[in-house]
């Protein structure tokens, strides 16, 4: 298993000279004589404070992590959207906490950029506080992280227990435990599918920007909730048939979504499970969206084979998630996504590289990355026989 993100030529990060000049420079940056010389040297000063103030970040993480919590949890974002800026006894009353309490998340929030000053004594939502009332699925994000925090809170014993699913979270994504899914009832699947149908919204669009399905006759969404992405699709495309296909407990919370949504004609759900049932035929589109990192190697090849044999030779697979190795958002893919699929128990985020090699040993042989506009969020790979 290739376990290395992959952000340079294999010949630069191999070079035996670049082992040498990494050993020498973590010489120079552990020497407290070399931090006291660049932190008052002017030209290195900018970088010193700007390493200083990211390890404090990675420090201190945890706790911004709970005044965000906070702040979500008390309902602040939508509170001040709606009635603007509003005084400390003001907020107070309505958190129900004291003002005292108030004012040390109001100032801690602003410090994060969630909450600002608006002056005459009022607090406002600040620039990442107003970027959340756009993205609904961050909040409920925010809220969900009490289980991966409670998973997390001796990560030690978390890394030695390795993969058992014996986790807040192993429970909560019950497919991801132990026996066959396809027997879920409804009450094991409500919540997840809640969950992912609230982050989906904006994923979805990301998707649909890198990667017009026009032009395809039938589109199967493998994995698909209750229906959110085919929406989506639906209101772009207008002609596009839609199968989705998931757990028969959460596809037929989808059936009831696409007759609510008027899609009844054009759009079915079917219940199964990907990894034993064989797949429909007839679609010459297959997606999965925030499917494959949930799963390990060995059935994510399977499930890649199965796809290819379901496809026609003019059809394709568009695979969309977020990926490891991201330039620009690497903690998101190998420690946040890494250690939160650790924690369900089963799957890993995966390089571009790494899917691409497990693709190429199911049978696809043309392989494309889109580009996204928020990667952070999404990857896309189109993936053609
Ligand atoms: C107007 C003025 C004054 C200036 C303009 C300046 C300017 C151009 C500003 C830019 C404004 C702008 C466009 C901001 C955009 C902000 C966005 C899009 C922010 C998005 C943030 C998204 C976040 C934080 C997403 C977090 C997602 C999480 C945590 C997802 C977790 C998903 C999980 C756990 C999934 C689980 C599923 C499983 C089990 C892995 O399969
Ligand atoms: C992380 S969710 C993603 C849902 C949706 N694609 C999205 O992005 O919002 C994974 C989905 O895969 C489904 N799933 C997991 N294992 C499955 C299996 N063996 N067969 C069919 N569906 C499965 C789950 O029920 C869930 O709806």
């Amino acid at each position: 298993m290739a376990s290395w993100p992959g952000k340079v030529s294999a010949a630069y990060r191999d070079a035996r000279w670049r082992g040498h000049f990494l050993a020498l420079r973590n010489r120079v940056l552990s020497s407290p004589r070399f931090q006291r010389w660049a932190a008052a040297f002017p030209l290195t000063r900018p970088v010193a404070r700007l390493r200083a103030r990211r390890l404090f970040d990675t420090v201190a993480g945890f706790v911004y992590s709970q005044v965000l919590y906070a702040f979500v949890h008390l309902r602040l974002p939508d509170m001040l959207h709606e009635s603007g800026p509003l005084t400390i006894p003001e907020l107070a009353a309505r958190t129900d906490l004291p003002e005292e309490s108030c004012l040390l998340l109001a100032k801690a929030a602003a410090s994060l950029d969630l909450m600002e000053y608006h002056g005459r004594g009022r607090w406002g939502l600040g620039r990442q506080g107003a970027a959340m009332i756009a993205n609904p699925g961050v909040a409920a994000m925010v809220e969900h992280h009490a289980m991966l925090y409670a998973d997390l809170q001796d990560p030690v014993a978390l890394l030695r227990a390795g993969k058992n699913g014996q986790t807040r979270l192993g429970r909560f994504w019950a497919y991801a435990g132990e026996g066959p899914p396809g027997g879920l009832e409804a009450d094991r699947v409500t919540e997840y599918t809640r969950l992912m149908s609230i982050s989906q919204q904006l994923v979805a669009e990301e998707i649909l920007d890198a990667f017009n399905p026009k032009g395809y006759t039938r589109l199967m969404d493998l994995g698909g909730g209750n229906a959110t992405f085919l929406a989506a699709v639906a209101a772009r495309v207008p002609e596009l048939e839609l199968v989705l296909f998931d757990l028969p407990a959460v596809a037929e919370k989808a059936q009831g979504r696409f007759d609510e949504l008027g899609l009844a004609h054009r759009a079915k759900a079917i219940g199964g499970d990907f990894f034993s049932d064989p797949l429909p035929k007839g679609a010459d589109l297959i997606s999965l969206v925030r499917v494959v990192h949930d799963h390990n190697d060995d059935h994510i090849l399977g499930l890649f084979r199965a796809i290819r044999e379901a496809l026609p030779d003019h059809g394709a697979l568009l695979l969309a998630e977020p990926m490891s190795g991201t330039a620009g958002a690497e903690p998101m893919g190998d420690a946040y996504f890494g250690f939160y699929l650790h924690a369900m128990g089963r799957g890993r985020p995966r390089t571009p590289a790494e899917l691409e090699e497990m693709l190429i040993a199911s049978g696809f042989t043309r392989i494309r990355m889109l580009p996204t506009r928020t990667p952070l969020l999404t990857r896309v790979m189109l993936v053609r026989p």
